[in-house]
This record gives structure tokens, sequence and C-alpha cells, in this order.
């Protein structure tokens, strides 16, 4: 089941895709695509819907990020080792966690904002876990069924703010459009094996990115426990699991995004996003 979120800014719906990829809206079943509605019941009784009796939607409708109220938005660095290699980096002897903001996240085809003061803007396509079920101190073993489903996510990264300018990375990742999810919350039964699947990424056509998830360092069931160790997992926290090599600043020389410039992404399975690039219009305010 491909779940999703569709509307004005701030007061999406929600919705899912049916066999022929139109929109339909699941108002009438569920309040929100959100963590209080991502348990395996509430899914095995969307999945029991039959999609053509449900409202179509327009088929330009805006698509909002695919899952709304996140509580956390956690993600792992240098999790790819030859992503690590571009940066110069070492391979983390542990996983390396950082934050995204929740203001960060936007919808997938939203304009993505370079802030203001910043040269070195910067893309990373990664795949994106959703938590159904609190997660405490789980076992590998068990790590899988704390998982809702998975969604494309684009890290955006300011790499001056990140790692020139004192302390931790979180500057540099959780500016406002920072973090397009989706399109789509695809549920578990739809992804054979989520480490198998391919996924990439272009800046105006150009394939900067193109790798598959089954060069992860750290895999999802690890990620989970390891995490949950640390913090309880909730049910609507999302987890972006690390990017591939091809990123701006891995290249030889470096490049960054600039105003007017398209990116787009797609894990296999999970849709593709598309993001024109803007700068933040300046103010004196
Ligand atoms: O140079 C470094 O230490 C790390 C640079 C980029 C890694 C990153 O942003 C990631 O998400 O991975």
């Amino acid at each position: 089941m491909k779940l999703l979120r569709f509307g004005p800014k701030g007061r999406e719906k929600p919705g899912l895709l049916d066999a022929d990829g139109g929109i339909r809206d699941l108002s009438a079943h569920v309040a929100d695509i959100n963590g209080r509605h991502l348990g395996r019941n509430t899914l095995a009784e969307l999945a029991g819907l039959d999609p053509s009796r449900l409202p179509q939607v327009s088929p330009d409708t805006r698509i909002g990020p695919c899952v709304g109220g996140v509580g956390k938005f956690i993600c792992i660095g240098l999790n790819y080792s030859d992503h690590a290699a571009e940066t110069g980096a070492e391979v983390p002897p542990e996983p390396v966690i950082f934050n995204k903001w929740t203001s960060a996240i936007c919808g997938p085809n939203d304009e993505v904002i370079i802030p203001r003061d910043s040269r070195k803007t910067d893309w990373e396509v990664e795949l994106g876990v959703v938590i159904g079920k609190t997660a405490r101190y789980v076992a590998e073993a068990g790590a899988m069924a704390h998982v809702a489903g998975y969604c494309v996510v684009n890290d955006v990264s300011e790499r001056e703010f990140q790692l020139e300018r004192s302390g931790t990375w979180d500057k540099g990742k959780g500016c406002d459009t920072f973090g397009p999810l989706g399109p789509w919350l695809v549920t578990p039964e739809e992804i054979a094996d989520p480490h198998q699947l391919d996924l990439w990424l272009e800046v105006d056509g150009h394939r900067y990115q193109d790798g598959n998830t089954r060069t992860m360092v750290y895999q999802i069931p690890f990620l989970i426990s390891y995490l949950s160790r640390f913090m309880s997992l909730q049910p609507g926290d999302v987890i972006s699991t690390g990017t591939p090599p091809g990123v701006g600043m891995g290249q030889k020389p470096p490049v960054y995004l600039q105003p007017g410039q398209q990116m787009r992404l797609s894990i296999e399975g999970l849709g593709i996003q598309t993001q024109r690039v803007i700068a933040e219009p300046s103010s004196d305010t």
C-alpha cells in the first residue's frame, strides 16, 4: 500500500495511491497519516479498503510530506562506506546520529530554499524508515516489526553550516525545506528487501548519485535496535538511513546547488521527488 498526504501546506488530507497511479481520498477512514494511525491494525484496515470506491483526487493536487506530525527526524551519517571515503571521513565504528528539525520537513515536490548566507547547499538521497510501533531496547531480531513503511528523503545539507561553524552537524541539516519526505509511505509488504533498492539523484538532469541500499554499513534492524538504546522510537518518527556517494561536496571540484536548479531523486518502489531550488528572499527584518 502506498499512503500519502495531499492538499495545501499544513492542511493535508490522507490518501492512497490506486493501482492506476491515481490519488484516492482516505479522509472518511482515517484522520491523517501520522503516528496515531500507523499501527498494524489501522494499516490492515486501510489495506482492506477497495481503492476504486474511494473518492478520486485531482492529479494536480500538491503532495505533502508522507507522514504528518513527525516527532523525531533522526539521521544516520556516513552510513555508506564509499560516501564516507568521498568526504574524506572514516567509516564510523558506531553509527553517527544527528537530527533534522521537524520544521525542515516539506513535501516531495516543494521548493527547496537555499538559506541566507549559504554558499554550500548540497543534496543527499536517502531511504527513510517510518516507525509504526514504539521501540525501546528492542533486539535486532524483532526490530522490523516496528516499521510502518519506507519513503524517499532528501537530506539537504549546508556544508559550511554543518562542518565549518563549530559544534554538531545539526546547524547545516535542519534549515527550513531541508527535509522533503515522500511522495509515498510504502508499507513493508510492498518492499521485498529494503537492503536491495536502487537509489539515485540528479541535478538538472545530471546524475550525481547512483547507488543501492545494499552498500549501507549499518542496516535497518541494527539501526532501530541501536537507536532504541538511546531514546524511545515512537510511531511517526522518521529515521533517514544515510546516503550513497555522489554528493556535491564529494565532486572534484565540489559542486553546490544554485537558485533555479532542479533536483530529481528516487528510490526503487518508493516514487520520485522533484524540487526546484530557490534563494531565500533577502530582507532587513
Ligand atoms: O566530512 C565529514 O565529516 C562528513 C561530511 C558529510 C557526511 C554527511 O553529511 C552525511 O549525512 O553522511
